[in-house]
Formats: structure tokens, sequence, C-alpha cells
């Protein structure tokens, strides 16, 4: 099989799935580490993103039900940042113990992220990035009362959570740093929940209340790296037509033009798989290569080509 460059982006929620223990989210790690280590055995370059929406809600509720002016709550863009640590910890150290295992010598190395968005990004007016825990309806008056200047929104069917502003990334601040990781021939973790997003004040960068949707700087990272193929894994093991519903239809092989029409159609939801779906798109309508959407627990069958879903230029 020929090497390839390949960018794998790990949803937040595939990681955080019912338990929400530091052990279950590491074990979750662990396995997708023992599937990832076949591309690297094939001599194939890996890059891995991430997502954190389950894991950046949940430190920033920590964080705001112990507020002190002794310990103060820390503000979105640091905890962001805490996840990029926590999560980056946990793949660095089960890709280790894979490349251990398999007695390969190679870096891995996660990268603080920034990316860069626009100030006047109209995301900053319409919360969309779902993030934290679900709540049932009957929890939501009192969540509303605890907190009355979130929002709150109801997340594909799961249930409801708090929304944030999501901005679209613009360009990757350490880009220079992560091809040259790459081309090193190291294995980066990058971009960790779509990355800290900064906005450009003259020789500042300036961390910003907001959260990035990691699939879409998944795509940012596949360009800047010229990746082969990008694999977003999620907790669904396709992208579906009619999802939650009986006649919910799995996408096996989809085309670009085939699914821009699924997404005029609306059958994707947003916040959770239609910028997965959009991402894949971007990445394979610029690259010409094929993208594939997938479950996280599917991930060797993926990488066999016989599982998710496999998106495809026209
Ligand atoms: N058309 C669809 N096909 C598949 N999943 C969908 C669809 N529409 C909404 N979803 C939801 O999107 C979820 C994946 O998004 P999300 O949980 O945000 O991903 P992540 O793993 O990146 O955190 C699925 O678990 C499913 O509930
Ligand atoms: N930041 C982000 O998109 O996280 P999820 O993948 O967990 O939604």
């Amino acid at each position: 099989m020929t090497k390839q460059r390949i960018v794998v982006a790990l949803g937040g929620n595939a990681i955080l799935t019912k338990d929400p223990t530091a052990k279950a989210q590491r074990q979750a790690v662990q396995k997708t580490a023992q599937a990832l280590i076949n591309f690297v055995k094939n001599g194939d370059e890996l890059v891995v993103t991430h997502g954190n929406g389950p894991q950046v809600g949940n430190l920033l509720l920590q964080q705001l039900n112990s507020n002190s002016a002794q310990n103060p709550a820390m503000p979105l863009d640091t905890v962001g940042a805490m996840t990029q640590g926590s999560i980056g910890y946990w793949l660095q150290n089960a890709l280790q113990e894979q490349l251990a295992n398999n007695a390969i010598t190679k870096s891995v190395l996660t990268i603080v992220t920034q990316t860069i968005v626009a100030s006047d990004d109209p995301a900053f007016e319409h919360l969309s990035k779902p993030i934290g825990p679900f709540y049932t309806k009957e929890q939501l008056t009192d969540i509303q009362n605890k907190y009355p200047n979130w929002t709150l929104v109801e997340d594909a069917g799961r249930g409801y959570r708090r929304v944030v502003a999501s901005p679209k990334p613009q360009r990757i601040q350490e880009a220079a740093a992560i091809k040259q990781v790459v081309d090193a021939g190291m294995i980066p973790i990058v971009s960790g929940g779509g990355g800290i997003p900064v906005v450009v004040k003259g020789d500042q960068l300036i961390g910003q209340e907001a959260v990035i949707d990691k699939d879409f700087s998944a795509a940012k990272v596949a360009e800047l790296v010229d990746a082969d193929r990008l694999l977003i894994l999620t907790s669904v093991s396709n992208v579906f037509r009619h999802y939650g519903t009986a006649d919910q239809q799995a996408l096996t092989q989809v085309k670009v033009k085939e699914l821009q029409k699924y997404i005029a159609q609306k059958e994707f939801a947003a916040g959770s798989m239609l910028p997965k779906v959009q991402a894949a798109l971007d990445f394979v309508q610029h690259s010409g290569k094929e993208a594939v959407i997938g479950s996280l627990a599917d991930v060797t069958q993926i990488i066999a080509g016989r599982a998710g879903t496999i998106i495809q230029p026209d």
C-alpha cells in the first residue's frame, strides 16, 4: 500500500461518551491509538487533532462552581488551552505506548495551537457551538436560573446543551512549526478543540471567549500539511440521511455534488454532523482526495476502507 499523510480528527463526544472520568476517556483514546498505530506501521505519516466540546464545558463548570477571588474561574480561551493539554497528554501517552509496543522509534508531541479568527466574525453574535454536559428538558429551568447568561439549545436529539460562539478558523498561528514537525517524521497532536481562538491586534494575539469547531480546523490542518486523507472520527458509524427517523439510511460512499444536495435538504444537524460534512467537503474539493467520517469504535475497519462514509471528488 502506498504511504500516505493522514490527518485524523477525534470528536470530543467520541472520546467522552457516557463516562466522563479521566479513566474512561483515556481508555477511549488508548483504543484509538491501538488502531492508529497501524498507519505508522504501514509507513504513513500521522497528524492528530481532536475536539473538546464536552471536556471544555465540563472544565468550565468546575471552574465556575469553585469560583472565588483567591481561585478565580479562568476564561474560555484559557480553559480551551487546558483541554489541549489534558487531551493532548492522553493521546501522546497512548500513542507513545503503542510505538513502544511495536518497537517503533518516533516522537509524538502535542503543540499548543492558536487559531486566528476574525474579530468581526458574525459567529460572536450567533452562538452555535454546544459544549459541556447534556441536560434534560426537566433540568432546563434550574440550569437557566443558575446560569442566567447561558444560551441553551437542543443538540441533535440528545438533550440540551450550552452553546458558545464558534468563529471560523482563518489561519493557524503555529503553521510553520507544525509543518516542520510533520516533515521531520514526528507525530504531532495539533489544533486541539479547533485551536485556541485568538484575534490579531497589532503585535498581539488576544484570546477569545469561543470554541472553534475542530472539524473546520481539521480541514485547515489537512490543507496545511497537504494531507492525502482526512479521517473524522465521531460517535456514529456513518453520515445518515433522514437521521433519527425510522427511514434513516447510512451513506457509505458519496460524491461531492450528492452530499451538497443533502446539505441543501437540511439532512445534517448544525453544531454536530453539518460541520463534519462541510469540513470533509472542503478538504475533498481543495485536494481532490478522499475524506472519511465514521465511528471512533470502527477505526480499524475504517482504515481498511470497510466502514464509515467515504466522501469522494466528483
Ligand atoms: N445526519 C446525521 N448523520 C449522523 N449523525 C448525525 C446526523 N445529524 C446529527 N447527527 C449527530 O451528530 C453527532 C456527531 O456530532 P458530535 O457529537 O458533535 O461529534 P464529536 O464526536 O465531534 O463531538 C452524532 O452522534 C449524531 O447524534
Ligand atoms: N471543538 C470541537 O469542535 O469539539 P467537538 O469535536 O467535541 O465538538
